[in-house]
């Protein structure tokens, strides 16, 4: 490539200039130029790391937030190779069932099945057609020894009352298998067993994890094919968890490293306080094997702070969510884009990486988050909506949509989360955040993976092959960027037509 082309002619600027004029710009503001590529998608590895001493093998984390990341999706995010982070708008040991729960299986599945002691009856709920069977343990709780089960196909309307334990087929050694089991030896498993039955219960020591059908199965084995995912060193999918700055979050830290957790979040819109800085030194000292990921920031100054008590890990982002108030209510925060660039670049030097949180709508803005400097996207509406999401799909003027929820809304907070807002109940409670619902998007393991092969594409443009090289491309000015117009970014996005269809994969 020649390099004879004059200053004056100058093709976009780099970041640094882009960045120093005093606009808080956020990702659709800007654009990146493409570069030159030698090398084909499947080259690009997004193989990054979510703090100091966590390798993840996609950029990508689910956010903290009680209609976002509960066990389901932090196992289906570990499984893709990224991780989740579980929310801490429930007690400290809801949240550790959690974190159990994802370190003890090993398919991004999950069920709620129904338990009951062999005395209870047979009642209406039996008929939902998605519970494949009713377990019957000996106390009627998931931790107690498998006597059995009743397959919905051994009851009917005029068995209604009869004692389950008259119906029930004793659990022979096929129905259970391993917790640890994987999709594959999961898969055939049911093959062999498929003339008795097209469910199996995972257990393992300490009673039923799961029941897991051959439906499901076979549906995810049709998504993008899984790699190993991201593992602990004793195989276990890893984990995060989020929790405060208060005495308490102490004690519910305490049962959160006994459930196993590998890393916890320290979950503030505003993370440069003394309350976080005293909390850090506190996680560091007491748990010094534990990553602990700071923020929120979104200044070089905050970023420093933080660094300086001792962060594995940087969360970026002050009101960019798509649920956030905080600039409306407080004025304060920064446009995304700046808020990463300016945060990364002071992270990069101590080797700290940076979690860009927030705002993320579709794939070419996790190309511009990753580009500016972050090592992962933290996303929050993105993932909401999914099948791995919690809460039940519900039908809004047509259209199938699940809950999704700011932690600061009045809802959330008088959950559970006001604890913190509202220690004190005399205080006057204001929202930060907003209710309101997603729609279906269908599971996290299929789009996840399409969106993935965008970013590639992203990368491949920009002549990038890895976060490591966009992020040299990104320091040593040869990215050049520019802003963009309004008449630019609707240029930008489809136009002129009377109608279309919008389907990416
Ligand atoms: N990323 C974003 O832009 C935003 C995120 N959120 C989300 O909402 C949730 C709540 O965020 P925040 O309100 O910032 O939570 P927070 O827990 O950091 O702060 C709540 C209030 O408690 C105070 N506080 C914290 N620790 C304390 C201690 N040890 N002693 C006395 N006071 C203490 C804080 O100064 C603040 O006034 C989080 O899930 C956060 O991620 C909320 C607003 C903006
Ligand atoms: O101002 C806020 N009020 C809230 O109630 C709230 N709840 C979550 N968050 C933050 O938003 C992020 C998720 O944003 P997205 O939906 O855009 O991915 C999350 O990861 C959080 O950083 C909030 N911010
Ligand atoms: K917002």
């Amino acid at each position: 490539m020649s390099n004879n082309i004059s200053m004056e002619e100058e093709d976009g600027f780099g970041a640094k200039k882009l960045f120093n004029q005093g606009f808080s710009y956020t990702y659709d503001d800007v654009i990146f130029l493409p570069h030159y590529i030698d090398f084909p998608t499947d080259a690009v590895s997004l193989s990054t790391k979510l703090s100091r001493n966590i390798p993840l093998s996609i950029p990508c984390v689910s956010s903290p937030m009680d209609t976002v990341t509960e066990s389901h999706m932090a196992a289906a995010m570990a499984a893709l190779g990224g991780i989740g982070i579980v929310h801490y708008n429930t007690t400290p040991s809801a949240q550790a069932a959690f974190i159990r729960s994802v370190k003890s299986r090993r398919v991004p599945l999950q069920s709620s099945p129904i338990i009951f002691s062999p005395d209870s009856r047979i009642v209406n709920e039996f008929d939902d057609p998605a519970v494949p069977c009713v377990l019957v343990t000996q106390s009627g709780k998931p931790n107690s020894k498998l006597l059995g089960y009743v397959a919905r196909s051994d009851w009917s309307g005029e068995k209604q009352g009869a004692k389950l334990s008259d119906y029930m087929r004793p659990a022979d050694e096929s129905l259970v298998v391993p917790s640890n089991y994987d999709l594959y030896k999961l898969d055939s498993h049911l093959k062999q067993q498929e003339r008795e039955r097209d469910f199996a219960v995972l257990a393992e020591e300490g009673g039923v994890v799961d029941v897991v059908t051959k439906e499901d199965v076979e549906k995810v084995k049709g998504y993008p094919k899984l790699g190993k995912g991201t593992l602990s060193s004793d195989g276990s999918w890893m984990v995060g968890a989020a929790i405060g700055t208060r005495d308490s979050d102490k004690e519910r830290l305490e049962l959160l490293v006994k459930a196993g957790v590998d890393v916890v979040v320290l979950d503030s819109s505003q993370g440069n306080s003394i309350y976080q800085i005293e909390m850090i030194k506190y996680v560091k000292r007491t748990y010094p094997q534990l990553d602990v990921i700071g923020g929120n920031v979104v200044t070089m100054s905050q970023a420093q702070n933080l660094i300086a008590a001792g962060v594995d890990g940087l969360r970026v982002g002050m009101g960019s969510g798509s649920i956030c108030t905080t600039q409306e209510v407080c004025a304060v925060g920064r446009g995304q884009a700046t808020a990463v660039y300016k945060v990364a670049s002071v992270a990069s030097q101590s080797g700290v990486p940076v979690i860009a949180d927030g705002g993320i709508q579709y794939s070419g803005q996790i190309v511009k988050a990753l580009v500016l400097g972050a090592s992962t996207v933290m996303m929050g509406g993105f993932l909401a909506g999914s099948t791995e999401a919690p809460g039940q799909y519900v039908n809004k003027d047509g259209t199938r949509v699940k809950k999704y929820r700011g932690m600061g809304s009045l809802e959330a907070m008088s959950k559970g989360s006001d604890q913190r807002y509202l220690g004190d109940k005399s205080k006057l409670k204001i929202a930060q955040g907003v209710v309101g619902a997603m729609p279906d998007k269908g599971s996290v393991l299929e789009f996840v993976p399409y969106t993935m092969q965008a970013v590639k594409q992203g990368f491949q443009d920009l002549g990038a092959s890895s976060l490591h090289s966009a992020h040299e491309l990104l320091r040593s000015q040869t990215l050049r960027l520019e802003v963009r117009t309004g008449a630019a970014i609707s240029e930008g996005g489809v136009h002129s037509l009377h109608s279309f269809v919008k389907k990416s994969f």
